[in-house]
């Protein structure tokens, strides 16, 4: 069968927050990881998300990686293909998100394509093209301090246009709310000045709403799962998606074995999250100084869960605060300490994996790349949500056996988030 919707995703906590959203608002969806392999059997369904590790890599390798998954996700049918970028709009000035937008419009015939990272259920709003993070201007919120892509610009307009070749405009609130022949009607005029993005406003799901119905009408968008949940709609809206329930619950199935969370995000809310979780379970702060230095910090930290993981989950986290966290970058370079730690998180996953422990929770995005990666996991079925932007996830096509897993974004979830997870995955 054939699909409706495509996304490529830009991290792979992204790509299953999308997935949640669209699953939650009517898409049988299945999130890859990169382009499966033909011998792969994927379900039929709604909607695919390809998830990529493209979010902090150079804009070229970005385009062309994006590229290959735009003509896969067309080859199986996809009318629309959806950039999925992050809800903070994560990038630098010489960041992908311009880049890959205006590559895909271009491989998919042009036209002006809308752009909004708003998800109002976490806290995004985009007003007059500023991205407001639960109430606070992007550049006053905690993605100021953030390791990999530091936010200093709270008008989307100016970041966009800093990445791209074309011209960016702007889709206001009044536009939105006058509704989809509004919103049409700017888009159109828009094009015919030749201008290659818009970021529009959104402040709820109803402006949402509106966007995805128009989206939908053209071939190509970028945004956050706000986006996703106004294209879900709108398909759902035509009646053509074939949406069942009963995938969601099935993908929960117990899988046993022993449980482990592994953090790198050094998100606020991650910070907080093991904060709460150190009451009800064991917690290892790795040195990130060993990790970098050539010590064997990752086969003391697997000796250490090896001691404690039998009796209950434990917690293995290379976060830190925003103090440590420049320290460090001062001294080895913010990508090359970046990478480093995700490859040591990647490992310690692993090695907890080859000992027995069969549910997993990744905190951050890079890091939950790297691990994903370093299991070779090539896709996922979505389960219930934990929290919003969250979902379980039942592994499909694994070669250790089937793990349920949850691949959270840095700044998601509530304090309880970790023992929440676990809660949910038996
Ligand atoms: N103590 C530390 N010092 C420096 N860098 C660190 C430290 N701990 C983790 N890191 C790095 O910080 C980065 C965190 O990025 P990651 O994408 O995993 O989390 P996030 O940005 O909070 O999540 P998301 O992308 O989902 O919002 C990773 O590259 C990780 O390796
Ligand atoms: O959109 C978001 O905020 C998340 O899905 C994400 O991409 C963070 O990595």
């Amino acid at each position: 069968m054939a699909i409706l919707l495509g996304s490529i995703a830009d991290d792979y906590t992204g790509a299953s927050d999308l997935a949640n959203t669209l699953t939650k608002n009517g898409l049988s969806t299945v999130q890859t990881v990169g382009i499966p392999a033909p011998s792969l059997a994927l379900p039929d369904v709604d909607a695919v998300v390809v998830s990529l590790k493209i979010r902090s890599v150079a804009a070229d390798e970005a385009v062309a990686a994006a590229l290959k998954a735009e003509k896969w996700l067309r080859g199986r049918g996809a009318a629309h293909v959806l950039y999925k970028v992050c809800s903070t709009f994560d990038s630098t000035d010489q960041g992908n998100i311009g880049p890959v937008t205006e590559a895909l419009s271009e491989a998919a015939g042009g036209g002006t394509v809308l752009v909004t990272p708003a998800f109002p259920e976490t806290g995004r709003t985009v007003y007059l093209g500023h991205l407001f993070v639960n109430g606070q201007p992007l550049n006053e919120s905690p993605l100021k301090d953030h390791p990999l892509n530091p936010m200093h610009d709270a008008n989307l307009v100016r970041v966009m246009a800093r990445q791209s070749r074309g011209a960016v405009g702007l889709v206001d609130f009044p536009t939105v709310m006058a509704g989809s022949d509004a919103v049409k009607a700017r888009l159109d005029a828009l094009n015919a000045e030749g201008v290659a993005t818009a970021i529009a406003d959104a402040v709820s799901e109803s402006n949402l709403e509106t966007l995805g119905e128009v989206a939908w009408q053209t071939s190509s968008s970028t945004g956050a799962s706000g986006l996703g949940l106004g294209l879900a709609r709108a398909i759902v809206r035509s009646g053509r998606a074939s949406s069942s329930g009963a995938a969601a619950d099935d993908a929960i199935r117990p899988v046993g074995g022993l449980a482990a969370i592994v953090a790198g995000s050094c998100s606020a809310a991650t910070l907080r999250q093991i904060e709460v979780a150190e009451r009800s379970m064991p917690v290892l702060r790795l040195d990130t100084e060993r990790l970098l230095d050539g010590s064997d910090e990752i086969a003391a930290a697997i000796a250490w869960a090896g001691e404690r993981i039998a009796a209950g989950p434990v917690i293995i986290a290379a976060s830190a605060a925003p103090d440590v966290v420049s320290r460090l970058q001062a001294q080895y370079g913010r990508e090359a300490s970046g990478h480093a730690i995700e490859a040591a998180t990647a490992t310690i996953a692993s090695e907890l994996v080859a000992r027995g422990v069969k549910r997993l929770v990744v905190a951050g995005g890079e890091t939950s790349g790297a691990t994903v990666d370093k299991l070779a996991i090539p896709a996922f079925l979505i389960g219930p949500e934990i929290a919003p932007g969250v979902p379980v996830l039942r592994t499909v096509g694994n070669e250790q056996g089937d793990m349920l897993m949850a691949l959270k974004s840095g700044n998601f979830g509530g304090e309880d988030f970790f023992a929440a997870a676990l809660a949910m995955m038996r």
